[in-house]
Formats: C-alpha cells, structure tokens, sequence
C-alpha cells in the first residue's frame, strides 16, 4: 500500500447545506499533508469521515488500507487524531491523562511507555501536575505525546499550532518532520503559511469544495498569479491606488514593499506600466511564491460564514 488514505466523492451533508462537496485526497505513505482553508470550509469534518469518525452521505475509498464506511474501528487503531480544541483531561494530572490513553489503545509495556513520553517530554519531573494547568505550548506537546503513545501510522492534526507561540511552533516541526522521516504520515490542517511552506502536498478547500491540491511549490504556478515587486515613498498611499486599478487582484505588503498581483496578464501589465512610467517607485519583476498565492486563495474565500456558497466557487 503506497497510498494511506485515498478517497472519492467524499460529501456531508447538514440539513441543506453541503459542508464537504465531492472531496477527493491521495495522500502517499510518508507524506506531510497540508490541508487549508477559512473557517468553517469543512476541514476538521473532512478529517473525521477520513478516520472513520464520521459517516459520509456519498463518497467511498480507505485509510489506512481499510474502507472508511465499514472498517471504521480498524482505522482508529493505527490513528492518532490530535484535535482542534485540547481533549485530555483538565482536571487529571499528565501522568495520569496518558496512561489512561495507554489504556484505552491497550498499549502494551504502558508504564515505560509513559515514563518514556514523559522523559521525551521534558515533563518527567511534572508528571503529577493537573494538565489544565499547563500553558498552550505543553498542551500541545503533552496532546501530540498522548496521540503517539500508540504508534500510529497516520497523524491527523487539525489545527494543532493555534495559539501557540513561534518557537513552539518550531518545536512542533521538527518533530513532525522526524516523524515522516520514520514513515509515519501526517494530515495537517493550519492557517499559517510558514507552516503550509514545509508541508509536500497541500490541498485547499472553501465552502467544502476543494480548490486546489498539488505539490506545495506548484501551488503558485497554479494560482497563476503575476507579481511585481514595489518599494519607494508613501507606499500606504500607493496601495490605496493600487487597488482600486483594473487588472490588479491583489497587494500585499511585505516588510518594506508590496507585493503586487494579478491574473489577467494584459491588464495587469497595463496597469502596472501606468504606474512604472510615473518614475516614483522602484518596480521589479516577482516569480510569486506559495505566501502570494495563499493570501489571493485566502482573501478570495475569506470565512465560510461570511457569503453564500455560490459567491465562493472561484477564488
Ligand atoms: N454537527 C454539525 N451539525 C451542523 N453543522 C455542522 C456540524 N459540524 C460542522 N458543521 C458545519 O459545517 C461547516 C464546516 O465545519 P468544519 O468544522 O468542518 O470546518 P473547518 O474548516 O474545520 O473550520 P475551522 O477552521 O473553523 O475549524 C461549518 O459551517 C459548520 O458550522
């Protein structure tokens, strides 16, 4: 099996409105998946019809090797599912929130299996404090400790940095990239771009239809945006015009520049050599990268609860 989860058609269904539509994903062994998208755009339900959590209304294929309609029990055995919202518990120490995981995955040599998640954690000489009294940065540490403890084949993370300060963000990384390195794929979902940088593949999904997928350095090329660099006085003053001018879909500011897009290839050159011809600024050819076309599919979609499906079909 070279594919972990592989997958047609995926569609649910909430009263009338369709939060996954006709969702397709192959993700190969070993890979960091990087799944994004606005809130609300169907990724954490996505998620759990890919683990068996959840029954889809259409849609068919496996995870793991095993059908997600039928084999559900067999799939979240070799899972380890780290969700949105912290799920250990509060009000029970750390030792004690993962060997009741070791006990519910009937793990076997639980007691030196927790002793070494708690050494490899650094919260061997913690262990018999309260897990609701940790800060955001442990938290995480301690959830992704607990989903580990098993040996999971597939990591689903669905947003497992938010909130979380950069360097533990780091931390968190590293470890997920040591653990693809071992063979162990990973599905992650996140709204940070640095984050979306270093995963091999991403998928983009809005209002439950996915809008792109593919390595994560052709996404750009994908999205087909042109891009100028621009620096020089008063550039607050300059976005204001850019922006209102045809031809051009976006502007992003980046430290002491902007970045300046478009799709229309002719109308933005024009409205671009309108500006290059004043003389005030200085422009340079950009080859746009994976932050200019995530911020266009971004601002394209803005948040799923915002606008009505139909106004969200083209970014
Ligand atoms: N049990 C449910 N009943 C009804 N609607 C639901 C249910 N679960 C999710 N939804 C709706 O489905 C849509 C997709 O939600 P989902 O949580 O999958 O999105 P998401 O992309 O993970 O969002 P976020 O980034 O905010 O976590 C939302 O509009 C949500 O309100």
């Amino acid at each position: 099996m070279t594919d972990v989860i592989a997958v047609t058609g995926l569609t649910k269904i909430y009263g009338d409105k369709r939060v996954v539509d006709d969702f397709d994903i192959t993700v190969p062994r070993g890979a960091i998946y990087g799944f994004l998208g606005p809130n609300g755009s169907g990724k954490t339900t996505t998620i759990r019809m890919l683990c068996g959590l959840l029954t889809p209304n259409a849609g068919q294929g496996t995870c793991l090797g095993f059908d997600i309609r039928t084999e559900a029990d067999r799939i979240k055995e070799q899972v380890g599912y780290m969700t949105q919202k912290f799920s250990l518990y509060e009000d029970l120490s750390i030792r004690e929130n993962l060997d009741f995981i070791g006990r519910m995955y009937r793990v076997k040599n639980r007691g030196e299996r927790v002793a070494a998640a708690l050494d490899d954690l650094g919260l061997a000489n913690r262990a018999s404090q309260l897990a609701g009294t940790l800060s955001g940065g442990w938290k995480q540490r301690l959830a992704l400790a607990a989903c580990l403890l098993h040996d999971p084949k597939l990591l689903l993370l669905d947003e497992p940095t938010a909130g979380v300060d950069p360097k533990a963000r780091r931390d968190f990384w590293d470890e997920i990239r040591r653990l693809a390195g071992q063979g162990v794929t990973v599905l992650v979902s996140t709204h940070y771009m640095d984050e979306a940088v270093q995963c091999d593949r991403i998928a983009y999904i809005a209002y439950g239809r996915k809008l792109i997928d593919g390595p994560s350095a052709e996404i750009p090329q994908q999205v087909g945006l042109e891009t100028w660099r621009v620096e020089g006085p008063d550039l607050a003053a300059l976005e204001t015009r850019l922006k209102s001018m045809p031809g051009i879909v976006q502007v992003a500011r980046f430290g002491s520049s902007l970045h300046v897009s478009g799709t229309d290839r002719q109308a933005f050159e024009k409205a671009v050599n309108a500006l290059k011809a004043e003389g005030t600024h200085r422009w340079s050819q950009q080859i746009a990268g994976l932050e200019e076309a995530f911020i266009y599919l971004m601002a394209g979609s803005q948040d799923n609860f915002a606008a009505a499906p139909d106004e969200a079909a083209s970014p």
